[in-house]
């Protein structure tokens, strides 16, 4: 191999990843030796500011403490990492083959990773990742491991590297007149819109490419650094594996990225477009302690989208990708490898849910319920069934298609629906890491059913509205109306006393008004023109747009008769299926999923994933 590097597999730690799990972001520090110039300022003096005082054994498994200590003031700090790499010879190929080989495998079964190096100009980002003529880098490493394994499985291999320049993205393989566009998908993943991907059979071909992309990425001089990188470097390398059964090839990419350093302008004596570099390369780094501040202290908010870089790293840093981040220091820079380690040492506590990228079948299920009732409406002869079935496909029923897997299930169990929600969740939005808490069901359906369609409230209300007598529990759609289910009732009876439990009845009736706007869109119809009938129930609804409710009345058989009433007295399937799919929307939804509801605004729905993520799941049940 290149750079005199010996591939020797049995000197890597075991370190199987292992696809659909969780996996903390694993933190290393490199130190790179100190420069000939620097040698010469210090008078020759080679004490570095970082050691190990604490590294039991070879094996990657262990911690390592850090030690860092200023030779002027005697100010000393200890960090806990993953593994530390000192400054002896050829620490970046150590690095690769205990660190960055171990995530080669699991791109083949379709698993993402990301390699980045952090930390202040000059510390040896670049050259840990893109590495010399003479000591190649974690980046052609990687793609030499990657290229040898594709001969043995008959994966083929892409390459795509950009840069993120002044908080935009610019292709380094194809010069394009364009920036590249960073968008995201329903699912939370991070797509770039324009950007080349190109194939690579051999790694002269690859060097080709890689090198061509290195000379257009922007580098300049400053005060800290000949040749410092004034963009972030991402290398992305996609491994299409064919299947065995013969079913579309599975993708998996490993991101390698090098980013620009921080720098401290009193020092670089930046001026002009280079300060205004410095400032875009701070502030995104600044986004990126951010993200991982927010990550760390559960918050339900993480601001991703601070910055281009942050929402590239997103599947990295609470994701689904396995992360490694080698963070890199300058021996003889004590502040700025405080800042680093420091920050290292927090994104240690992250975890990320390792998922194969294997394609999610089409969830039958909702073409089946469609089917069905579309089925149905016409066996009844009605028309503007489309109509109908667009107003079954809400808002609600529409975003959240995964969660129609919930619908075949006869009953709700809780650990069930755990799951569903930790898969829907991570699945579909990776923004809010709320997994590793104990997940709460903050609503489920309150004993009655008031005009305002006030079937939503937080768990822990069960006392004051248990089912009285006549009221029945419907378990799931497939309930009927009577069975009610003991099970559910002692599983709400059950309800932990949780710290929420104060807020709950504001919340309830602030639910009660976010979510009232519904209501609204249910017109009434004249009892002879149903829409939907269900043995001696009538529903009538169809969107319209939002009008004042009728005034509710206090006569019980005039309420009874409103459209809403029909519909929430009636047994059908279809009710329970709006409802419970209502009920998991609100339960799954990311926060900006929850903004698009009407009524519910910023703080409504920060404040409703808080509560999912404070106390356990609770069960789901509608009553009549
Ligand atoms: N192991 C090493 N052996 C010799 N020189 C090294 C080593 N590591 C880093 N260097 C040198 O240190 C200097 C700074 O490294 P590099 O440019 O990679 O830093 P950087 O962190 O990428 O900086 P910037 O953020 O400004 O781009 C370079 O001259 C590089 O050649």
């Amino acid at each position: 191999m290149e750079g005199g590097l010996v591939l020797d597999s049995s000197a890597t730690p075991a370190k199987a990843m292992n696809p659909n799990s969780s996996s903390k972001v694993r933190v290393i520090v490199r130190v790179r030796p100190f420069l000939p110039h620097e040698i010469a300022a210090n008078n020759g003096d080679q004490t570095p500011c970082v050691s190990v005082i604490e590294q039991e054994c070879e094996s990657s498994t262990e911690e390592v403490v850090v030690y860092l200590k200023d030779k002027e003031s005697s100010r000393n700090e200890c960090y806990r990492l993953d593994s530390c790499f000192a400054q002896e010879d050829n620490n970046v190929g150590r690095i690769f083959y205990r660190e960055v080989s171990p995530l080669i495998p699991g791109l083949f079964h379709g698993c993402n990773a990301t390699v980045f190096a952090y930390g202040a100009t000059g510390s040896g980002k670049t050259y840990t990742m893109q590495g010399t003529d003479e000591m190649p880098g974690l980046m052609p490493l990687a793609m030499s491991t990657i290229m040898s394994m594709c001969q043995c499985t008959g994966s083929t291999v892409e390459i795509s590297y950009y840069e993120v320049y002044m908080d935009r993205c610019y292709d380094l393989l194809e010069i394009k007149a364009k920036e590249i566009a960073v968008l995201d998908d329903k699912d939370g993943q991070i797509h770039l819109r324009g950007l080349s991907r190109v194939p690579v059979k051999s790694m002269p071909e690859f060097y080709e490419a890689f090198s061509c992309g290195i000379q257009r990425r922007k580098v300049a001089h400053t005060g800290l650094n000949d040749v410092s990188s004034r963009s972030h470097g991402v290398l992305v390398i996609a491994v299409s594996t064919p299947c065995d059964d013969g079913s579309a090839a599975v993708t998996g990419k490993l991101n390698l990225i090098d980013l620009a350093g921080n720098e401290d302008n009193r020092r670089t004596c930046n001026e002009g477009i280079r300060l205004q570099e410095s400032a875009k390369i701070n502030q995104s780094l600044f986004a990126l302690s951010n993200v991982i501040y927010a990550l760390n202290n559960n918050l339900s908010r993480v601001p991703y989208r601070e910055s281009k870089l942050t929402r590239i790293l997103q599947d990295s840093l609470g994701g689904m990708s396995q992360a490694l981040m080698v963070a890199c220091l300058n021996p003889g820079e004590y502040p700025e490898s405080v800042h680093t380690v420091s920050l290292a040492a927090r994104s240690r506590h992250i975890t990320n849910f390792v998922r194969s990228a294997k394609k999610q079948e089409t969830p039958k299920i909702k073409v089946d319920m469609e089917a069905k009732l579309r089925a149905w409406l016409e066996s009844r002869g009605k028309t503007k069934s489309a109509q109908r079935i667009q107003a079954l496909n809400s808002p609600l029923l529409g975003k959240t298609p995964n969660s129609f897997a919930n619908v075949k299930k006869p009953t709700i169990n809780l650990s069930s629906v755990k799951a569903k929600v930790m898969t829907n969740r991570s699945a579909c939005n990776a923004k809010e890491r709320t997994i590793t808490v104990p997940f709460r069901n903050i609503f489920y359906n309150e004993s009655t059913v008031d005009s305002n369609l006030e079937s939503l409230q937080l768990a822990g209300d069960k006392e004051e509205g248990n089912a009285g007598a006549g009221e029945s529990v419907l378990e799931s759609n497939t309930s009927l109306p009577g069975e009610a289910s003991n099970q559910e009732e002692s599983s709400a009876n059950n309800f932990d006393s949780s710290p929420v439990s104060e807020r709950k009845s504001t919340l309830r009736s602030s639910l009660r008004k976010a979510l009232s706007p519904l209501n609204t869109n249910i017109k009434q119809k004249p009892l002879n023109e149903p829409l939907f009938t269900n043995g001696d129930c009538t529903l009538l609804f169809e969107p319209e747009t939002p009008e004042t409710p009728p005034p509710v009345r206090n006569n019980r058989s005039q309420k009874t008769r409103t459209p809403l009433h029909k519909f929430t007295a009636c047994g059908s399937n279809l009710k329970n299926v709006l409802l419970k799919e209502y009920i998991d929307f609100l339960n799954t939804a990311n926060r900006e999923e929850l903004l698009e509801l009407k009524g519910i605004g910023v703080k409504m729905a920060e404040y409703i994933v808080e509560l999912r993520e404070t106390s356990p799941l609770k069960s789901v049940s509608k009553t009549q």
